[in-house]
C-alpha cells in the first residue's frame, strides 16, 4: 500500500430532504460515508467505507488520516499473514488508543480502513479466480484457528448451504416502507408496492408519539396480514420503564422485536426490558450502535438481547464482526444484521452469508435488513430477488462507488452540495 491518490473522501447524500432514514432520534439524516481508497504498487486498489449521518464525517476523515501511517508502506501479505496483529496495531497504538479505545470516531475510522483492506485482499485472491469477501471467508479456515471446533462442525452440509444460497439467496426484511418522517399515505403506498414485490417482513420506526405509533403499526399490520413479520425500532428514544410500557401498548400488532429501546450502552437495562417483554412474545434487538465485541459479549452474557444486529462499519470490520458471529453462535442467539444507510447492505451481505454457510447453519428467526436507497452509486450493487439477498459475484467487498457519484456527492465541493448550499 502506498500513498497514491486521495486516501479518504467525505461523500454525503441529501437523504434528509425527503425524510429517508428518519427515526425517533435521527430526524434529518444525510446518509454519508468516509470513503477510503487504498492504492498499491501492483495497481490493484482496495475500497472501504464507514457510514455516518452527514455532519461530522470530516472528523472521521481526520481519524482515517491519523491511522494511515500504520497501513501505508505495508504489503498485503504482511497484513493478512498476521491479520490479528495488524488489527491490534490499528486499535492499540499507544497514543491513539486514548481516543477510543475501540469505540467512537476512531473505531469508525478503523472499520473504514480495514473494510478497504478486506476488499483489497479479496480482489488480490480474485486475480486468479473471482473472489469476494464471502468466498475468502468461507475458504480460508486458518483465519479462525480459535474457533476451529465450531467451524469444523459446520463443515457438514457447507456445500449444500452454499448451493442453496446461490439458488435462493438469504432472507431479507425491508425498512424502506416506514421511516418516521413518512406520511400515512406514503406508508400505505410503499407497503403495497413492497407486498407486490414479495416482501413478507417489515420494520416500522416508532418512539416519538405513542398514538401515532399505534395508528401506524395497526395500518401496517392490517396491510401485511397476520402471517407476515413486523418489527419495531425506537432508535434509543426511551428509558427502561418507558420502553416496557410503550412496547406493551404496541403488543397488539405482534412485533417480533423491539429494536434499540434505550441507550445502546445500557446492558442491564436491555436485560430488564427483555425479561419484561418475553411473556408478550417480543424480543429485544440491538447492535447498530454497539461499539465493540466486548459490549456484545456482555449483552449475550446478560441475556439482554434476543437478536444480534452486527454492523459492518460500527465494529472493526470483518475481523471484529467474526468474533461477534462466533459468540452469538455460542450463545445460540440469531444474528440479524443492521444494514441500509449507504453501502451497509453491500458490505453486510458477505458477513451474513458466511454466518449461514460456515457458522450458524440455521435460518430460523434470521434475516438481514434491506433498505432501498443509494445502491445505484455502487459498481456492484446488491441484488435482491424475491426479498432475498443473492450472493455477490464480483471480486472484493462490494463497496466500490462509481467515481462520478463520489465526485458529485463529495462534501462540500461536489455539484450536489454546491447546489444545496446556494439554495
Ligand atoms: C438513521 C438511520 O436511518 C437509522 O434510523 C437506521 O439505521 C435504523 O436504525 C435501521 O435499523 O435501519
Ligand atoms: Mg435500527
Amino acid at each position: 500500500v502506498y500513498r497514491g491518490g486521495r486516501l479518504v473522501r467525505d461523500v454525503r447524500f441529501p437523504t434528509s430532504l425527503e425524510q429517508h432514514g428518519s427515526d425517533a432520534m435521527h430526524t434529518d439524516p444525510d446518509y454519508s460515508a468516509a470513503y477510503v481508497v487504498l492504492d498499491t504498487d501492483s495497481g490493484l486498489k482496495g475500497f472501504g467505507l464507514t457510514f455516518t449521518l452527514g455532519k461530522g464525517t470530516e472528523i472521521v476523515l481526520c481519524a482515517v488520516k491519523a491511522l494511515a501511517g500504520l497501513v501505508i508502506g505495508k504489503s498485503l501479505q504482511e497484513i493478512v499473514s498476521n491479520f490479528r496483529g495488524f488489527y491490534r496495531l490499528l486499535t492499540s497504538d499507544g497514543q491513539m488508543r486514548w481516543l477510543g479505545p475501540e469505540k467512537g470516531v476512531i473505531h469508525l475510522a478503523t472499520a473504514a480502513v480495514l473494510n478497504a483492506v478486506w476488499d483489497l485482499w479479496a480482489r488480490a485472491e480474485g486475480k486468479h479466480d473471482t473472489s469476494c469477501v464471502t468466498k475468502t471467508l468461507c475458504h480460508t479456515p486458518s483465519v479462525f484457528i480459535l474457533f476451529l471446533d465450531i467451524l469444523v462442525k459446520a463443515q457438514e452440509g457447507k456445500k449444500q448451504r452454499e448451493d442453496q444460497m446461490l439458488k435462493e439467496g438469504y432472507p431479507a426484511y425491508t425498512t424502506s416502507c416506514a421511516w418516521l418522517g413518512y406520511s400515512d399515505q406514503q406508508l400505505k403506498q410503499l407497503c403495497s408496492d413492497a407486498l407486490k414485490s414479495g416482501w413478507t417482513r417489515f420494520k416500522v420506526k416508532v418512539g416519538a408519539d405513542l398514538e401515532d405509533d399505534i395508528r401506524r403499526c395497526r395500518l401496517i399490520r392490517k396491510m401485511i396480514g397476520p402471517s407476515s413479520t413486523l418489527m419495531i425500532d425506537a432508535n434509543q428514544r426511551w428509558d427502561v420503564a418507558e420502553a416496557i410500557s410503550w412496547v406493551s401498548r404496541l403488543a397488539e400488532v405482534k412485533p417480533l422485536w423491539i429494536e434499540e429501546p434505550t441507550s445502546p450502552d445500557d446492558i442491564l437495562g436491555h436485560a430488564a426490558i427483555s425479561k419484561a417483554l418475553a411473556p408478550l412474545g417480543i424480543g429485544v434487538a440491538t447492535g447498530e450502535q454497539c461499539h465493540n465485541r466486548v459490549m456484545f459479549k456482555q449483552f449475550l452474557q446478560a441475556s439482554a438481547l434476543q437478536f444480534v444486529q452486527i454492523d459492518s462499519c460500527r465494529l472493526g470490520s470483518v475481523n471484529e464482526n467474526l468474533a461477534v458471529l462466533l459468540m452469538a453462535y455460542k450463545f445460540q442467539v440469531p444474528v440479524c444484521p443492521h444494514a441500509g444507510g449507504v453501502g451497509l447492505c453491500e458490505l453486510v451481505q458477505h458477513l451474513i452469508l458466511f454466518d449461514y454457510i460456515c457458522v450458524s447453519a440455521d435460518l430460523r428467526n434470521r434475516m438481514c435488513e434491506y433498505v432501498d436507497h443509494l445502491h445505484e452509486h455502487f459498481t456492484s450493487p446488491v441484488v435482491i430477488q424475491d426479498a432475498h439477498y443473492m450472493p455477490p459475484k464480483d471480486p472484493g467487498y462490494s463497496c466500490e462507488m462509481l467515481e462520478e457519484s463520489v465526485n458529485r456527492h463529495e462534501y462540500p465541493e461536489g455539484d450536489i452540495w454546491k447546489q444545496e448550499i446556494k439554495k
